[in-house]
């Protein structure tokens, strides 16, 4: 485990930055008087000092300095402007975690004081629930303890593996993003059992604990989706009727596009 003593800090405390501090102090990863925020917003801040007593700043270098590992959970298009800032701050016995999309490793590198040890991880909101799926590329500076820290943090709010750095697009086309993927599907399937008279209540229960159901399902027995998918498809039953509905409508191909644009996004603001 991460030492219980060593202080996490965060620049950034919006939807994903809150989300992994909530599954953090959940998995007592650190304790919440080791763990702090720093953000422009106030009232974002003030929020998680009441809901995790966690330490808070509206300034980026009172956390970054009192961090031993900083996690940078700010939008990819203000990042230039708080590394410049935080560069005074940063030394080589700190461990700069980046979980912004896109910006590559090089970025922080070029841009923090050299020897800086940087990770660049691409998590999901589902950190929130300890259930994140994360990818970890390390920088040229990191050391294998570092990767381990790494991997114990995210680990402990969800799944992590690391990956090359060349294949973080992809993470983030893939699990970063998916979640919105997934949450109108699950809205759309119970939108079917509404139109045919369900409670909105019950459609929406069955319809998550079906994907819940289905992803545990594969993960636990290994077995491919296909095969799994056969299970349940009876011949001339119910399933087949509407696994033809969802081929005619071509949404396979959907779910690889939507992937595939939303790495290509990833790229994009890298280049930027
Ligand atoms: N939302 C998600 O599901 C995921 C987001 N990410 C990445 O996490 C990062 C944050 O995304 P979100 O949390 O969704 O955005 P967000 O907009 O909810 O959070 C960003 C936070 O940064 C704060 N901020 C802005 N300028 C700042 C500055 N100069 N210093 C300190 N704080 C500042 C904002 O007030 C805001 O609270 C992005 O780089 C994104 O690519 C990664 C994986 C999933
Ligand atoms: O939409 C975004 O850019 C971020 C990165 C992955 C999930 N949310």
């Amino acid at each position: 485990m991460v030492d219980q003593n060593r202080k996490i800090g965060f620049i950034g405390a919006g939807k994903m930055g809150s989300a992994l501090m909530q599954g953090i102090i959940k998995a007592e990863i650190v304790k919440p008087e080791n763990l702090g925020a720093a953000d422009v917003y106030e009232p974002f801040l003030n929020d998680l000092k009441a809901k995790l007593g966690i330490n808070i700043s509206t300034d980026n270098s009172v956390i970054a300095s009192a961090s031993d590992i900083l996690i940078l959970a700010v939008k990819p298009q203000t990042l230039g402007s708080v590394l410049e800032n935080l560069k005074a701050d940063i030394t080589s016995d700190k461990l700069i975690i980046s979980i912004a999309a896109g910006v590559p490793l090089s970025t922080y590198e070029n841009a923090l004081p050299a020897g800086t040890r940087v990770i660049r991880v691409m998590p999901n909101i589902a950190a929130t629930v300890s259930e994140a799926a994360s990818g970890i590329a390390p920088g040229k500076n990191a050391t294998p303890e570092d990767v381990k820290t790494a991997l114990e943090i995210f680990s402990a709010v969800g799944t992590a593996v690391q990956v090359s750095e060349s294949i973080m697009d992809a993470v983030t086309g893939l699990s970063g993003s998916g979640p919105a993927f997934i949450f109108p599907i699950i809205e759309a399937m119970a939108d079917g059992a509404v139109l045919e008279g369900m409670d909105r209540k019950s459609a929406l229960t069955l319809s998550a604990q079906t994907v819940l159901g289905a992803a545990k399902m594969m993960l636990e027995t290994g077995l491919h989706p296909g095969e799994l998918k056969d299970m349940v498809t009876s011949p001339a039953g119910t399933t087949i009727q509407g696994v033809h509905a969802l081929e005619e409508a071509g949404v396979r191909a959907a779910f690889m596009n939507a992937v595939i644009r939303a790495t290509e996004r990833s790229r994009e603001l890298g280049k930027k």
